[in-house]
């Protein structure tokens, strides 16, 4: 379970943000600017809060009063990026190496062969992300962040990028992901069609602040602005 109760000032917002969650994704919704990309910067131990906790399992990863921040190589939380960032000259299979190896984590066959069958990437690991469509960068990306063994995958806004063909693309992937790999999830988006599409639970952020929490209901109606 991923409890999050922090603020942290950045400018003129502040971000002041308090939510429990136990769902399989845990979506954060809101337009740009609302300091979605913060909060989960925060989460990854990127951003370190003014006042609060965050923990994950009864873990106390922040506590602002206590001067507790466990640093962000520490926390096993995966984060995929709206933009894959893969290294340019290392090929897929080493990319999706490279979370394994930063922590030291032993070979696991078994695993990388459920990863890369659950993204459709097998054929793609000589490659180099050059080479690759921005849907196949992503599920590369997506690929990396699962190998490293994550207790957490935070993923923001990982379809941004991609045009709505290539969204249509990834979407059952990541459906798959959420139904099958068992890693909780907590997914930025703007788009309300994907979080209902993925998400088990939504937060609805503006100006900072979580405004509601629940299900499908807390989004706008169809077409609606945010
Ligand atoms: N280090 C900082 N110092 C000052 N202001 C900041 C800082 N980081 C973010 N902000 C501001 O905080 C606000 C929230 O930014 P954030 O990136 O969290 O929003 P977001 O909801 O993820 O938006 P988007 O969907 O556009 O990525 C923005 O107005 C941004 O300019």
């Amino acid at each position: 379970m991923l409890q999050v109760d922090v603020s942290k000032r950045l400018g003129e917002l502040t971000v002041e943000a308090a939510f429990t969650s136990d769902g399989r994704v845990t979506g954060l919704f809101g337009a740009s600017g609302a300091g979605k990309t913060s909060l989960i910067n925060m989460i990854a131990g990127l951003l370190r809060p003014d006042v609060g906790t965050i923990s994950i399992d009864g873990e106390i990863l922040d506590d602002a009063a206590a001067g507790t921040h466990v640093a962000v190589h520490r926390r096993r939380i995966g984060y995929v990026f709206q933009d894959a960032r893969l290294f340019p000259h290392l090929d897929v299979r080493r990319n999706l190496d490279y979370g394994r190896r930063m922590n030291r984590l032993a070979e696991d066959a078994a695993l990388w062969r459920r990863v890369t069958d659950l993204l459709d990437i097998s054929h793609l690991l000589d490659r180099r992300p050059g080479k690759l469509s921005g849907g196949e960068r992503q599920r590369v990306a997506l690929g990396r962040a699962l190998l490293s063994q994550p207790r957490l995958l935070l993923l923001d806004e990982p379809l941004g990028s991609l045009d709505e063909e290539r969204k249509e693309e990834i979407l059952p992937y990541l459906v798959r992901l959420r139904d099958e790999a068992g890693i909780p999830m907590v997914y930025v988006s703007h788009d309300p069609s994907e979080m209902r599409k993925l998400a088990t639970q939504i937060a609805m952020i503006q100006h900072g602040r979580v405004t509601a929490f629940g299900g499908g209901e807390v989004l706008p109606a169809a077409h609606a602005p945010v």
